[in-house]
């Protein structure tokens, strides 16, 4: 409608670092999604000495519709907004014959989903990585949906297929990387319930796909069944079950099962997440504090155990 479309140009001018297109060199192409793609590049500095960024550089498709205009140019807006180190930054827009482009932090690890799926051993279907790994990952995302929490900012689509990874490495840092339709959207996790857009029912609780109420308490649900696929290696939640049947599951209590590596402690944060009563799930700041101090039991016992075995090997 005409004033949203005012709003986001509107508010775009103000707020929002413009770069000129001669600044951006576009390299590889990273990832195509539904509406648009994103390509590797570099933001070419301004100082003689050519201190560049490596930047991702987001472009809406041709054919997108102008509706997805306004969401993907209120997306970077949005992003350019936040500041921490859990979302992925926005560094600005550039326009470039009509279209526009975002450019934002250049993430090398790719998605969380895609990421755990290619960390998981065939054979054994468990994960490669260590728990202290997973809760690290887990924390990370918690720690930036702590910071949207306290600026009341609700989020509607947290999952593992939106985050990224800085890098693929050890020290690698999940960021919450997508806030708009300007997605790569696996069809499989949406379902288009009548007359409303694509849901991704999978990942809400039954006041959001019954009464289609969102709330930051909506987001702890999510962040619950993103735990779930942090623990399973990506599987796709409620599995065997189709939409409508996964709505009558969780409306009848039924709830995701605890995945083979997941320590019960664990599992009991995720239940607690998926509470019905709204009152009753954790806030993320509780979350995320839970997190940080199982990541650091876990992390002692595996060094310790490594000690362990080291001292065993030495001696
Ligand atoms: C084994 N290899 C490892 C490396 N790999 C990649 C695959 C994709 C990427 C990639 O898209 N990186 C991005 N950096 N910044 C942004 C990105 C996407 N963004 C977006 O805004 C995208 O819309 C988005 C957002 C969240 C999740 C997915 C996509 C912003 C990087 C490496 C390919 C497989």
């Amino acid at each position: 409608n005409p004033n949203y479309r005012w709003y986001s140009h509107r508010l775009l001018k103000g707020t929002i670092v413009e770069i000129d297109k001669s600044q951006i060199q576009i390299n590889t192409l990273l990832g195509r999604g539904a509406f648009g793609e994103v390509f590797r590049g570099i933001l070419l500095g301004r100082e003689r000495n050519g201190n560049n960024t490596d930047i991702a550089v987001k472009r809406l498709s041709k054919c997108a519709d102008e509706q997805s205009q306004d969401k993907f140019l209120l997306e970077a807006l949005i992003l350019f907004k936040f500041q921490h180190k859990n979302i992925v930054k926005c560094l600005g827009i550039s326009s470039s014959n009509g279209g526009y482009m975002i450019l934002l932090e250049l993430m090398l690890g790719g998605d969380l989903k895609t990421f755990l799926r290619n960390t998981k051993d065939k054979q054994t279907q468990k994960s490669t990585l260590k728990v202290s790994e997973l809760l690290r990952l887990a924390g990370d995302i918690a720690c930036g949906l702590n910071y949207l929490e306290s600026l009341h900012f609700v989020h509607r689509d947290v999952a593992a297929r939106n985050c990224l990874l800085t890098n693929l490495g050890p020290n690698r840092v999940a960021k919450l990387g997508d806030f708009g339709l300007a997605k790569d959207i696996l069809l499989h996790d949406y379902y288009r319930k009548e007359g409303t857009a694509l849901l991704p029912i999978r990942w809400m609780p039954p006041e959001a796909f019954l009464e289609g109420y969102f709330s930051s308490k909506s987001d702890v649900w999510a962040f619950g069944v993103l735990m779930w696929e942090i623990f399973t290696s990506g599987f796709i939640p409620y599995p065997g079950l189709q939409n409508n049947d996964v709505m009558t599951f969780v409306r009848k209590g039924g709830r995701l099962e605890i995945p083979a590596i997941c320590p019960q402690s664990i599992y009991d944060l995720m239940c607690w997440c998926w509470q019905n009563d709204t009152v009753e799930r954790p806030s993320f700041q509780t979350i995320y504090k839970f997190l940080v101090i199982t990541h650091k039991k876990f992390q002692s016992d595996e060094c310790f155990s490594n000690d362990q075995c080291n001292e065993d090997r030495s001696s």
